[in-house]
């Protein structure tokens, strides 16, 4: 019978059916943040237990360090960092910490270092490990009690999610990104349309993708509720594995990882890569996006009161008016960082848009290498210049950053921010902070402008 790779994936990883219903799935590799991990420690060492298989986990910093300098900026950052530290070295588990050329985000990290390949089960106590899917995998967030039970059995409980297909076929329009694409499925399937599904993407817009691309459709899936994305296996996606650190270690195979012809899926959505814009966030949750060339929207005939009620109150926190122009918004910072979008190639799309052009000078303008190994590849190709010289802030340590105000990169109140970010959420980058979603690209466009702008103008300079 014909199966999906969800379906493959899940029989490939399941231990045994449990009485009632669930199954006990095998956790390939974990991998754990200073913000959610330390409390499963704890829980381990009040029932004496142990960790199982200490190679099959790796521990990064990235949610609370600093990025304008190395040491911790507080003492409650400090504490969590060390304690990870301290307990990593306890349980003989491999550590990422502050000054290792391998520390940033770790779903930058994890697929940086060869730590991922097709047919893989990944787990994290972190939503957006649906990254992996990019490669073939099958990664998903998990709570803390959860990180405990990984800890010791190398094992979690698991309920089969229903599929789901999004299938995008057609050419991207210049100036559409990956990042275009996946607000644009958000925006369809709508922000919880995806509960309780995993998620697969495929057509040819989606194989025409780059892997840091497919990175971030599948990084940004969580947005939709999704609890996996998935895009099956190619020589692509075989040939970014290659060479990487620890590639040679895993054998988990190749294009087997791949939906069979004919596979059902629970629910089908078909997208025309062609109707997809630059996309920006104007509201309050991911799926409340317009093509930046249009108009924050207005109530129209026949809305719920509930949708009604939605969309003031996101208009109301975002300060915004229905009807206003996109491109007529004015923005106090830009930044550019985030486990979406802070790739190399993000980095070396937003330099060539901001060459030679200076930011706004009223914009605060920050970029946040999504690792340090990232960062200094960056360096080496002199991208670090062209965002200096634009006047950017290059940010020398990697992290979360300005994602979420969890670490020193707090916005005001008030603040409008045009950010490569995946979270738009009232508070999300402080109290009072309006964040607006959008690819790397045209972030780095709005800095330049002061003001939302539409990439699509700078493509056209630099044919000129
Ligand atoms: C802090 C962490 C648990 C959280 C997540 O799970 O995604 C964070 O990374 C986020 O992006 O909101
Ligand atoms: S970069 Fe943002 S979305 Fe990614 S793990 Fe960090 S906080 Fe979460």
């Amino acid at each position: 019978m014909s199966r999906t790779l969800y379906d493959k994936l899940v029989d490939a990883h399941k231990v045994c059916d449990l009485p009632d219903g669930d199954m006990l799935i095998y956790v390939d590799f974990h991998i754990m943040n200073e913000y959610t991990s330390s409390q499963a420690f704890s829980g381990l060492d009040q029932k004496g237990l142990s960790v199982w298989r200490p190679e099959a986990h790796l521990s990064v910093v990235d949610h609370v360090n600093a990025t304008r300098q190395r040491d911790p900026h507080d003492a409650a950052s400090k504490l969590l960092i060390d304690n990870l530290e301290a307990n990593c070295e306890k349980h003989n588990i491999a550590f990422y910490g502050l000054g290792d050329r391998r520390q940033g985000i770790e779903h930058v990290v994890v697929p940086e270092q060869g730590l991922v390949a097709p047919g893989m089960l990944i787990a994290c106590g972190d939503s957006h490990t649906t990254t992996y899917g990019a490669f073939g995998a099958l990664g998903f967030g998990i709570g803390t009690s959860e990180v405990e039970h990984v800890l010791a059995t190398q094992t979690l409980r698991y309920k089969r999610l229903k599929t789901m297909l999004v299938k995008i076929d057609g050419d991207l329009a210049p100036g559409v990104t990956a990042k275009d694409i996946i607000m644009k499925v958000v925006q369809v399937v709508g922000a919880g349309g995806a509960n309780g599904y995993a998620v697969e993407f495929s057509g040819s817009a989606i194989r025409a993708q780059e892997m840091s691309g497919r990175m971030t459709i599948c990084n940004m899936a969580v947005e939709l509720g999704g609890r996996a994305a998935l895009i099956g296996a190619d020589q692509k996606a075989l040939e970014a594995i290659k060479g990487r650190a620890h590639s040679g270690t895993l054998d988990f195979g190749g294009l087997e990882w791949n939906s069979d012809a004919g596979a059902d899926y629970d629910t089908e959505f078909e997208i025309d890569a062609a109707d997809i814009a630059p996309l920006v966030s104007w509201g309050t949750s991911p799926d409340q996006s317009v093509p930046v060339d249009s108009l924050v929207p207005a109530e129209t005939e026949g809305m719920t009161p509930k949708a009604r009620e939605a969309l003031n109150r996101a208009l109301d926190y975002m300060d915004l008016k229905a009807g206003q122009a996109m491109i007529d918004i004015e923005i106090d910072s830009a930044f550019i960082g985030s486990c979406t979008n802070s790739r190399i190639e993000d980095l070396r799309a937003a330099a060539a848009i901001l060459k030679g052009k200076k930011v706004a000078g009223s914009v605060n303008a920050i970029v946040v290498p999504g690792s340090t190994y990232t960062r200094l590849q960056a360096e080496a190709e002199g991208i670090d210049r062209v965002f200096k010289e634009a006047g950017f802030d290059w940010r020398p340590e990697s992290g979360c950053s300005m994602c979420l105000a969890m670490n020193d990169d707090i916005a005001m109140d008030g603040e409008r921010i045009a950010s490569s970010t995946n979270r738009n959420f009232e508070g999300r980058q402080d109290r009072g902070a309006r964040t607006h979603l959008m690819s790397p690209e045209m972030v780095a466009a709005a800095a330049i402008h002061g003001r939302i702008a539409d990439v699509r103008d700078f493509l056209s300079e630099g044919a000129e």
